[in-house]
Formats: structure tokens, sequence, C-alpha cells
């Protein structure tokens, strides 16, 4: 599947068919064989810098739902790790599945997490709009963080209450002061790193992957919450629950997951 311009079709319900890819040998997600994996003693602690008063909306896009961030100045940012510029936080979002025994987009050595967050950060050192940046090599960052179902999560808490409010597909509620950082785990210096793609269409080669080692915990009521969005709009009379909204591991293709711990 390397070769070929077609990437499989996918099985879950986002799409059919085979979807025209170009090359299509550096897409994402992956399941990361850890002890293929090759310390790198270059790679750097990552530095993010968010600021809470950039936070404008949380809405329903039909895959996921987003929380988006103000990428008009460089006040939300992360840099270091493996990145060499500065990227723009413009959005966050998850992936989860029907049960807790799936619904990550990564896997370590095939292990299946419940959800996965991605905070999507665009490269405004070289671009000056996400749009840019989306179609270019080096043009995103996004930081994958596996979920485990277990104690609450305060700081996700006020997120889940914004949840029912966007249940439908295209619908939007303000959302302001919410902290990014309350969800990453408390060691960042820890992930795996490599050259990828978005996983949902256009699936443009352009993203640095960097995939936190150790997860972060949700109770098991505050992932039903996700399940209770909805893929449809309120106008269309079968109403599809948002579950499974992950892709499956794609080929490696010779790829370097690289990691910053030994
Ligand atoms: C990509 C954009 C819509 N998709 C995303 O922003 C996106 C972000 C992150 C992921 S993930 N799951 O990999 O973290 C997936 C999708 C729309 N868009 C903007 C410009 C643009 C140009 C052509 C087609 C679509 C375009
Ligand atoms: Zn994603």
């Amino acid at each position: 599947a390397c070769s070929s311009k077609y990437v499989l079709s996918q099985v879950h319900p986002m799409w059919q068919g085979p979807l025209a890819v170009p090359g299509g040998d550096r897409q994402s997600p992956v399941d990361i064989v850890v002890r293929a994996s090759v310390f790198d003693s270059e790679l750097k602690p990552l530095v993010n810098n968010y600021d809470p008063d950039t936070c404008q909306q949380i809405w329903n896009n039909g895959y996921s739902f987003l929380v988006e961030y103000d990428d008009t100045t460089d006040k939300s940012t992360l840099k270091g790790g493996p990145l060499q510029d500065k990227f723009r936080l413009c959005q966050f979002h998850f992936h989860w599945g029907e049960s807790n025994a799936w619904g990550s987009e990564h896997t370590v050595d095939r292990k299946l997490f419940p959800a996965e967050l991605h905070l999507v950060h665009w490269n405004s050192d070289k671009y000056s709009l996400f749009e840019e940046a989306v179609m270019e090599d080096n043009g995103l960052a996004v930081i994958g963080v596996f979920l485990k179902v277990g104690k609450r999560h305060e700081g996700l808490q006020k997120l889940v209450d914004a949840l029912p409010a966007i249940r439908h597909k295209d619908s939007v509620v303000e959302f302001n002061r919410f902290d990014p950082a309350c969800l990453l785990p408390s060691n960042t210096d820890d992930y795996w790193t490599y050259h990828g793609s978005l996983t949902t269409p256009p699936l443009t080669e352009s993203v640095t992957w960097i995939i936190m080692k150790q997860h972060i915990e949700v109770s098991h009521d505050q992932l039903a919450v996700f399940r209770s969005l909805l893929f449809t709009s309120a106008e269309e009379d079968v109403q599809k629950s948002m579950v499974n909204n992950f892709r499956v591991q794609q080929p490696l293709c010779g790829r370097t997951v690289r990691s910053s711990f030994s």
C-alpha cells in the first residue's frame, strides 16, 4: 500500500472507496513498535506556551468536536521537541470508539486506547495561514495524547459540560478561557515522533507527529458524553452516534519512529 497511488479504502463510515493521496507513503496513524523506535538524544523537551484567552469556540464538525483557538497571533505556541520552528495552536479534538476497548488512532505495540487527543499546530515561522501550512511538508505539528478510563479528569469536565449544546453536526457554542495544557500528561519530555499525515481528508502529508508516552485518565462517564454526540445534523431524519471516528493504522513504509527517551 506504500507504492500505490491509492490508500486502501477506509473501513470506518467517514468515507468509502479508495482515496487518491499523492505518493501515500507517509500516512497516519501508525502502530508504534516500541522496540523498533530509535532513541535520538538531539530531541529536546517540548515547550508549549498556551494562552487560555485565545480559546474561542467549540463545535461539532461532523467528524469530531473541535475546540478552536485564535491563531492570528503567536499567543498560543509550541516549539522545541523535534521542531525547528515555532508553531501556533489552532485547535484540538479527539477520536474515540463506541466501547472502551478501542478508539485511538495510533497504537503502541498494537495496544489500542479508548480515545486519543490531538492538539493541532501550524508553522507560523514559515507560513501565514493554516490553509497554506496544511499543504506543506513541515507545515503542521500535532501532539497526540492517549486517554485511558480511570479517575475523572477535572480539567476536561468544563469541556464535557459544553458537549450537549453541540450534539449535532455544524453546531457551535462560544467557549473561552480553556487552557489546553491541562490536558497534557505531567511528563511531556517522553514522546515518540515521526513524519506523517492528517488522519482525515485531505490526508495531506504535512504533519510532524509528537505522540506522548504518558497517557491521561478520564472517567467512564466523561467518555460516555463524547459518545452522545452525533455525526448527523439536526435536519437529518436518521441520527448517527459519533463513535469510531478513528482511521485505521497505515503502513510505516520504511519510516523511523524516533523516541526522546531511552
Ligand atoms: C484540512 C482542513 C480540515 N482538516 C483539518 O484541519 C485536520 C486537522 C487535524 C487532523 S488530525 N486527526 O490528523 O489531527 C485532521 C484534519 C480543511 N482545509 C484547510 C485547507 C484545505 C485545503 C484543501 C482541503 C482541505 C483544507
Ligand atoms: Zn485527529
